[in-house]
């Protein structure tokens, strides 16, 4: 598995943006579409390409590139997941969209799954998991037991933020699954929270805190 954290102008910028204690329901939920776009474009930078041959513009024939091999399936994480569907879907608007749902235990930190409608080829397709935050690991890891049940092979995951603690449960239970996220940040509070993190992702998302 590797793990990137994208320190791109953009995403730091906007994180920042994320990161106050002020930041309106509004202004996360649209930035967190944002740095979904921008991951999106770093997580997608090695897919392969192949030589097609087309007629140019001029009635020739001109030899150009194209995304070669398996197909995506974007699977966001319910609830949070949502608030950078969009934003990953600008870039790739033909992509199968694979719905899971998971809330994490406030007590025990524990996922709870509730939710799964995943497309019926995702053995022949990449997965790109998207959730803002992640945590402990544990909504992670279940994600992708979930996805490897039904026969995904290639998985990649996409997050705002990521403690150190939950990528190393996630690297030790999936050492084959790319991790893209905006920022590692310190460590987890006594509740399972990231600091400095940005918080409750979902609530700020939905306006319910
Ligand atoms: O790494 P973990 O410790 O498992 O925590 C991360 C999970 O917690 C949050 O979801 P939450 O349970 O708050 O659900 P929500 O999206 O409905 O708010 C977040 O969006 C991740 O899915
Ligand atoms: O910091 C955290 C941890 C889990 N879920 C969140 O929304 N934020
Ligand atoms: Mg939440």
């Amino acid at each position: 598995m590797a793990v990137h954290e994208i320190t791109h102008p953009l995403i730091q910028h906007k994180l920042g943006l994320m990161r106050a204690a002020t930041v309106s329901s509004k202004d996360f939920r649209e930035l967190a579409g944002e740095v979904g776009n921008l991951l999106t474009y770093e997580a997608t930078r090695t897919l392969p390409t192949e030589n097609t041959d087309i007629e140019g513009w001029g009635g020739e024939p001109i030899s150009v590139k194209r995304i070669k091999g398996k197909k995506i399936t974007v699977v966001p994480i319910l609830r949070a997941g949502l608030g950078m569907l969009d934003g990953v879907l600008e870039l790739l608007p033909n992509a199968k969209i694979s719905v899971v749902g998971l809330y994490r235990n406030e007590e025990t930190l524990e996922p709870v799954p509730y939710f799964d409608k995943v497309v019926t080829d995702i053995d022949q397709r990449i997965a790109l998991i998207v959730d803002p935050m992640l945590a402990t690991g544990g909504t992670l890891i279940a994600t992708i037991d979930l996805l490897k049940q039904k026969g995904c092979t290639h998985i990649m995951g996409l997050f705002l933020v990521a403690a150190p603690e939950g990528i190393e449960a996630v690297v030790n239970a999936h050492p084959d699954v790319d991790i893209f996220t905006a920022a590692i940040d310190d460590r987890l509070n006594s509740k399972g929270y990231i600091l400095p993190g940005l918080g409750d992702a979902g609530d700020k998302i939905f306006g319910t805190r």
